[in-house]
């Protein structure tokens, strides 16, 4: 396992951010680190790139416990809300950074960084003349510098446009085949689930579910129907074979299968219990989907940030 964490606990004050975080990523793996605001994310990555100490528990990364300077070289991190010298120029950002990791072929490295960004030739431009689509990519540039075995990515695509948005998937992609390891925080949904492998679900600072995308999604056909004549009694009896289906606020119903190959079956009980099938409408189990049942129950205000 690249990052592999026992319990790991942030407590701020009275404020228990994370809460005994169990992790396995395994290397290679497109990582998606998933919930809602406030969850405990950011805390999380700090923790793994060794810039908040946790309260309790422990992990490795790389190899190497939580914190080691060793394994820090190694990695790239992207933080959210990163602010950088307006007067320095793209350039000298990257020349800035190359130093503090103390590139050797620094060069090289920024060439190929900015190239991977698609900055190339923006590069003398100032860090303040640049849109929020151009600021996040020297950011990126920044982390993929040392060219890093894993990097992390807090909100990589928060200030891009579309067109930026699948450059952002693209460059992950690419990264994955050269054999990094990408951890992803991300609220965009649709784009964790076109490029990770696994995912974890946080949230109040505990992990809710760790899954792989494939298990997460093939899985399940989810249904709306809507029937008349169905009653409390009838749903009871149902259950016996149907456990997931349910009576919504609407009086439609909903149920879960495994399997396409068993809607027909279900659909020819309902009308031998004498319901009248108006329309049966099956559904693919997408991330959105997922992530409102295990953490989107709640209303807005239970959001902390
Ligand atoms: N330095 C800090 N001091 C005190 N509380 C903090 C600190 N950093 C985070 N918190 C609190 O810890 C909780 C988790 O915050 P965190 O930033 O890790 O969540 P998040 O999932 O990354 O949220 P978002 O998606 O909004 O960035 C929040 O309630 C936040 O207010």
């Amino acid at each position: 396992m690249i990052i592999e964490t026992h319990a790991l606990t942030k407590k701020y004050g009275n404020k228990t951010a994370c809460d005994q975080i169990n992790l396995a990523v395994e290397a290679g793996q497109v990582y998606g680190f998933l919930g809602r605001n406030g969850a405990g994310k950011s805390t999380c990555i700090k923790m793994l790139t060794g810039l908040v100490f946790p309260t309790s528990g422990s992990g490795t990364v790389l190899g190497k416990p939580l914190g080691d300077v060793s394994a820090r070289e190694r990695m790239g991190y992207l933080p959210e809300l990163f602010r950088y010298q307006d007067w320095m120029t793209g350039l000298d950002l990257l020349n800035f950074h190359a130093q503090l990791v103390k590139l050797k072929n620094k060069k090289d490295q920024i060439g190929r960084a900015l190239k991977l960004v698609g900055l190339e030739g923006q590069e003398k431009y100032k860090v303040g003349s640049y849109s929020k689509g151009m600021q996040q990519r020297i950011g990126l540039a920044c982390a993929l510098l040392p060219n890093p075995q894993l990097i992390f990515l807090d909100e990589p695509t928060s200030a891009l446009d579309p067109i930026g948005r699948k450059d952002v998937r693209d460059i992950i992609v690419a990264l994955k085949k050269e054999g990094a390891t990408v951890f992803l925080n991300s609220h965009l949904l649709s784009e964790v689930e076109a490029v990770c492998d696994s995912v974890t679900f946080i949230h109040k600072g505990t992990v809710v579910k760790s899954a792989r995308m494939d298990e997460l999604l093939m899985n399940k056909i989810s249904l709306t129907i809507r029937v008349k004549g169905m009653t409390e009694d009838l749903l009871g009896t149902m259950h016996n074979q149907y456990q997931s289906l349910q009576i919504l606020a609407d009086g439609s119903l909903t149920a879960t299968l495994k399997d396409y190959e068993e809607i027909p079956a279900l659909a020819a009980k309902l009308i031998s219990h004498g319901l009248t099938l108006y329309e049966l409408t099956p559904h693919r189990e997408t991330l959105e989907t997922v992530f409102m049942q295990l953490v989107g129950e709640e209303g807005l205000s239970s959001q902390q940030s």
